[in-house]
C-alpha cells in the first residue's frame, strides 16, 4: 500500500477505445514518489496511449487518472508544469537550435529565459555539446539530440518524468551516466516511468516492472518478484514468457527461408 502523502498518480479502471477498438481495457495503478517503473509491453500494448492520457493530450477516455493529487479532467492544467517528458522523437523541432529547443521548452513549463538559458547552457555542457548549442538539430546525431530530449525533460526540474525509449543511440559511456542520474534523481523523490524496448536496461534501472500487453496490466511488480514467479532469469526472458511469445526461432526460419528464395514460404 502507498501512504496517500507518497502517492504521485492513481489511475483507476482507465478505458480507451479508438474507432470501437479497445486499446485500453480497464488499467489499475498507484505509484508512489521516488518509484522508477519500467513501463513495458509489446508494440501497439497501449503504452504511449497511456502516457497521452497522463499528459493531458487525449481526454475521451473512461475512468479516473489522479496526478499529484489532482483529478486530470478537472481542467486545471498547473500540473503539467510538474511533468518531464522526453518523446520517441522530436522531428518536429528539427530547425532550431539545441539553445532554441532548450529555452523554448524551458519557456514553456514557466521558466524565465535567462534562468532556462544559463541552465541550459550548463547542461549542455555537461553532455559535452556546448560546441554545439547553437547548431541546427538537424545536424545532430541520433545519441547528441536524445542528450538534448533529456536535458529538455529535466530543466525545469520536475517531479513526475515520462521517459519513451530514452536512451536509444546513447553510447555506453553516456547510458552510464543517464542511469546514474535516474537513480539519484529517484533517490530524491523524483518518479520515473521508462518506457524501452530494450529489455537489459529495463531490468537494471527500474524498480517496478509494470507489464501492459493488449490494454491490460499483466504484471505489477519487482524484478528479483517476477523472477521468482518465472524461470526466466531476464527480463527479456520473463517478457517472452508473459506476452506468450515462443516462436522466435520458427518465425526467423521463415523470414530467412523466404529470403533466401524459398517458395515454399511466399
Ligand atoms: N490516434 C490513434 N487512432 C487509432 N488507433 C490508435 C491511435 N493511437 C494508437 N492507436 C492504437 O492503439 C493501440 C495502442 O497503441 P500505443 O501507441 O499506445 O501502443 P504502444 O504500446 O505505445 O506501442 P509501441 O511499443 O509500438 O510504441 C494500437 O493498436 C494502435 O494502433
Amino acid at each position: 500500500m502507498i501512504r496517500e502523502n507518497d502517492k504521485v498518480l492513481s489511475i483507476q479502471n482507465l478505458t480507451m477505445t479508438y474507432g470501437g477498438k479497445k486499446v485500453l481495457n480497464g488499467i489499475n495503478l498507484e505509484v508512489a514518489r521516488g518509484e522508477i517503473i519500467g513501463y513495458i509491453g509489446p508494440n501497439g500494448a497501449g503504452k504511449s496511449t497511456t502516457v497521452k492520457i497522463m499528459l493531458g493530450l487525449i481526454d475521451d477516455y473512461q475512468g479516473q487518472v489522479v496526478i499529484f493529487g489532482q483529478d486530470i479532467a478537472s481542467g486545471d492544467p498547473s500540473y503539467k508544469k510538474k511533468i518531464g517528458y522526453v518523446p520517441e522523437n522530436a522531428e518536429a523541432y528539427d530547425n532550431l537550435t539545441a539553445m532554441e529547443y532548450l529555452v523554448f521548452t524551458g519557456e514553456l513549463y514557466g521558466m524565465d529565459r535567462d534562468a532556462a538559458q544559463s541552465k541550459a547552457e550548463r547542461l549542455l555542457r555537461q553532455f559535452e555539446l556546448q560546441d554545439v548549442g547553437h547548431s541546427r538539430l538537424s545536424s545532430f546525431s541520433k545519441g547528441m539530440k536524445q542528450k538534448v530530449l533529456i536535458i529538455a525533460s529535466l530543466l525545469h526540474d520536475p517531479d513526475l518524468l515520462f521517459w519513451d525509449e530514452p536512451l536509444s543511440g546513447l553510447d555506453a559511456n553516456s547510458m552510464m551516466v543517464i542511469q546514474e542520474i535516474l537513480a539519484q534523481l529517484a533517490a530524491q523523490g523524483k518518479t520515473i516511468f521508462y518506457s524501452s524496448h530494450i529489455m537489459d536496461l529495463v531490468e537494471k534501472i527500474s524498480n517496478r516492472i509494470v507489464l501492459l500487453v493488449k490494454g491490460e496490466v499483466v504484471a505489477d511488480a519487482t524484478f528479483e518478484e517476477l523472477k521468482e514467479m518465472s524461470e526466466e532469469g531476464s527480463l527479456s526472458g520473463i517478457f517472452n514468457q508473459l506476452t506468450g511469445f515462443t516462436e522466435h526461432r520458427s518465425k526467423a526460419k521463415d523470414f530467412v527461408s523466404i529470403v533466401q528464395g524459398d517458395e515454399e514460404y511466399a
